[in-house]
């Protein structure tokens, strides 16, 4: 039988159940790490299917607790996988999981928002790995108190093909609030179109692959869950830097019920805002009285464009640009503001000092 073969048709010895490990170790939920479990292997099995073909596969799953989804996806035949999980009481049980598939998990025991999986993860990359583009996966049920800065963070790192995304073709398959599963997928005139949803789908293609209710886990969150599957673009749909996307985004937003040119309108200086905002949708060729939520991708492309552009050629708005990074980097050498939230303002130049 050939190597791969093997790989595919690995099945986990007899272990205790997952709610048998709960008892063993006494594992009562904690409440601020946003814990709760899924018991039902036949639950996590179709959470691992919306991934896709897992055989051979590197996989990072973010939280694995008392390690129901790790057993989905050492069982779909994955190759390597690295969990990363916060709180230390679940350790024993995972180290259990590791002696029952040998050299397959590695236990991470760490805060995934600090986590730099491009040191981690894949282990014993090689040129031809790469060469060959590795099948890359992040899986989770997440804790919904990190779910959204996560996939934010993520989404960064997709637009700079940094971290795990620096070889290209990573997945996820995510869980999230039903309502923010909702909000990541909403199509171009839905209700739930939210500044989340146009930037996860600039960069990525995105699919709400079905809806768990919150009956399903332990203890039982007040909220259903919705699995997210993200597949990024070869090219994303707007090619400036990641940190003006979200700004110019926010701000149209900002004013979901409105028309478009209100949260347009704060991105300008109040002194010369009516004429920018004017000449910025005049620009991207965007009727002003268009709702956020009918905004297509390519329109907001070419917002960001028409802003991107004005930000480097406008002397009114450049020198704007240039004090509001002065003040940001004042505030965040006073430890006021992190440091990240400061514009890429690699589109414009500071103003000549004439
Ligand atoms: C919703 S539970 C999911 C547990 C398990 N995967 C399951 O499906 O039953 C979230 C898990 O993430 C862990 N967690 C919470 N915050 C975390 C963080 N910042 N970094 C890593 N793990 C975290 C929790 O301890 C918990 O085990």
């Amino acid at each position: 039988m050939s190597a791969s073969r093997k790989l595919a048709s690995f099945r986990l010895p007899p272990l205790p159940t997952v709610g048998e490990l709960i008892k063993l170790y006494n594992l009562r939920a904690e409440k601020q790490l946003s814990q709760n479990f899924l018991l039902d292997l036949r639950l996590t099995d179709k959470l691992v299917r919306q991934a896709g073909s897992l055989r051979d596969a590197h996989v990072c799953e973010v939280g694995p607790g008392p390690g129901g989804l790790t057993r989905s996806i050492l069982n779909a035949g994955a190759a390597d996988v690295l969990v990363v999980e916060k709180d230390s009481r679940f350790i024993p049980g995972l180290k259990l999981l590791s002696e029952a598939a040998p050299g397959k998990l590695r236990i991470v025991h760490g805060d995934i928002l600090n986590y730099r999986m491009d040191r981690g993860f894949p282990r014993n990359i090689s040129k031809s790995w790469e060469e060959d583009l590795p099948n890359l996966h992040i899986i989770g049920n997440l804790p919904f108190s990190v779910a959204t800065p996560l996939i934010i963070k993520w989404l960064e790192n997709i637009a700079n093909r940094t971290g795990p995304f620096v070889y290209g073709r990573t997945r996820l398959t995510l869980t999230f609030q039903k309502e923010v599963a909702e909000r990541l997928t909403a199509s171009t005139g839905s209700r739930q179109r939210s500044r989340l949803s146009v930037m996860a789908q600039y960069l990525c293609t995105v699919r709400n692959c079905f809806t768990i209710p919150g009956r399903a886990f332990v203890p039982k969150p007040e909220v259903d869950v919705g699995v997210v599957h993200f597949t990024p673009l070869v090219q994303p749909q707007i090619q400036q830097p990641f940190k003006l996307v979200e700004k110019v985004v926010r701000n149209i937003f900002q004013f979901r019920r409105k028309f478009c040119h209100k949260g347009v309108e704060k991105l300008f200086p109040e002194a010369c805002r009516m004429e920018l905002t004017q000449e910025m949708m005049q620009k991207a060729d965007v009727d002003p009285t268009v709702r956020p939520t009918e905004l297509t991708i390519p329109q907001v492309r070419a917002l960001v464009d028409a802003y991107a552009y004005l930000s480097a050629h406008d002397p009114h708005l450049l020198n704007y640009e240039y004090r509001e990074e002065l003040r940001l980097k004042h505030l965040a050498r006073q430890k006021k503001v992190p440091v990240d939230t400061f514009m890429d303002m690699s589109t414009s130049t500071p103003p000549s000092p004439l």
